[in-house]
């Protein structure tokens, strides 16, 4: 029985785990990671870093984040607590789905974490009160690496289910996408 079941997404590369859970009448185990089952994760599934946010208002968004190559980051993201919509949004210049978003309800109830590859901004809204979420990370944070992208930017039309509730100074002061590179992806 395998540990994780992988859901495609429209975007190559964007995979949705879920972990298996096996249940008991004292609750339930589940493998969280596996480098040998899942070895694709940053090309050989090796974790840098672990990364732990408590959001608590429902509506908030944090993100849409990323770092430059090469410091460019897969992230393996779950939900433990609450639940959440998360997006990432395809950044690779060559991808057929360039400047496409995905976007996946991860929860505590459906065990669901988002699989994104290097080259992905990525972001999420709280649908619930005080959403815990974990970041695996095959790279180390590069603060000098960090970029950007406006969440509610309208040349991405990212369908975030509630109104927006809360998101830090630096999220809202992101930059929209340039209108030429917005019209070439018409
Ligand atoms: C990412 C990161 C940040 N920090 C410091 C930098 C800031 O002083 C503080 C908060 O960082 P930030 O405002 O980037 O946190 P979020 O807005 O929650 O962003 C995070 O959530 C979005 C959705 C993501 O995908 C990123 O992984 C991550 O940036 O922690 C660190 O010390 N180490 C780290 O690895």
């Amino acid at each position: 029985m395998s540990r994780f079941d992988r859901i495609s997404t429209p975007i190559a590369g964007l995979i949705v785990v879920e972990r298996q859970r096996r249940g008991d009448d004292r609750g339930f185990f589940s493998r969280f990671f596996c480098r040998e089952a899942l070895a694709d994760f940053g090309g050989d599934g090796k974790i840098a870093q672990i990364n732990h946010t408590l959001t608590q208002a429902a509506g908030t968004i944090r993100g849409l984040h990323f770092q430059q190559a090469p410091h460019d980051e897969a992230k393996f993201v779950s939900c433990l607590s609450g639940a959440v919509f998360d997006v990432a949004v395809d950044l690779r210049p060559d991808s057929a789905t360039y400047l496409q978003w995905h976007g996946e309800v991860l929860s505590a109830d459906n065990g669901r974490s988002m699989m994104i590859p290097g080259g992905f901004a990525h972001g999420f809204q709280t649908l619930t009160e005080d959403c815990e979420l974990i970041y695996l990370h095959d790279k180390p944070y590069a603060p000098e690496a960090e970029g950007g992208l406006n969440p509610l930017d309208p040349g991405l039309a990212i369908a975030w289910p509630l109104p927006v509730s809360q998101m830090s100074p630096r999220d809202q002061a992101l930059p929209l996408l340039p209108n030429r590179i917005v019209a070439a992806r018409r």
